[in-house]
């Protein structure tokens, strides 16, 4: 875990009052596929401490506004106020990433345990903030079928017409469905 000296100031999760509060504290980062209960597990920590009398802040990427700009929500709806800054990377520099949990959540195509997040989409941009209808959880198995089957598609579509890309496009959502 990294110490910091938080910068802004911090909530109070019982009342919602806020202080400048400077203080060392812990980074933990929570990763795993979509769904796999990332949020849901940070909203308990954050309770979890309020409970025992810290003061925390909460902030996430201005980017993310699938449920709300200015609050943390989970899937399922579940939702506390925080912080949506433009600019994360400067924080992974100042405070490290040392302390990892990695969840899971379950294939949506078999049910196994679900390590990664597949898109379903053509979309090649980096950073393209949707939920469900873009991606999916998937086991490693149907995600580097899923992959294989995205860039066989790719690779013929530089060859032919705009006509047979479309038609390959519909082939590769077909069976990505599956
Ligand atoms: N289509 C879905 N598939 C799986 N879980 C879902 C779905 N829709 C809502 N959920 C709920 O989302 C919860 C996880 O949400 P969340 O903590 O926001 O996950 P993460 O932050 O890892 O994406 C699950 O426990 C489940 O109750
Ligand atoms: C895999 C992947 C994801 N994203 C985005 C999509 C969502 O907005 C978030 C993940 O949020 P979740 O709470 O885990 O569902 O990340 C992206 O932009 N690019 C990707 O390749």
């Amino acid at each position: 875990m990294a110490s910091f000296k938080p910068s802004i100031p911090v909530v109070n999760p019982m009342d919602g009052a806020k202080y400048h509060h400077r203080a060392s504290g812990e980074v933990h980062v929570i990763i795993g596929p979509m769904f796999a209960g990332k949020t849901t597990a940070l909203l308990r920590r954050i309770r979890s401490e309020g409970n025992n009398g810290r003061n925390v802040a909460m902030i996430k990427s201005s980017k993310d506004k699938r449920y709300a700009v200015d609050s943390v929500v989970t899937h399922d709806g579940i939702k506390f106020p925080c912080w949506a800054l433009s600019d994360l990377t400067s924080f992974r520099q100042k405070l490290g990433d040392d302390a990892y949990e990695k969840l899971t959540a379950r294939c949506e195509l078999c049910g196994k345990r679900a390590f990664f997040t597949f898109r379903k989409t053509m979309a090649k941009q980096t950073e393209l903030i949707a939920g469900a209808d873009v991606y999916m959880p998937v086991c490693r198995q149907h995600y580097v079928n899923g992959q294989l089957v995205i860039e066989a598609a790719n690779a013929s579509s530089v060859l032919e017409c705009r006509k047979v890309q479309s038609e390959s496009r519909l082939e590769v959502e077909a069976a990505v469905a599956i």
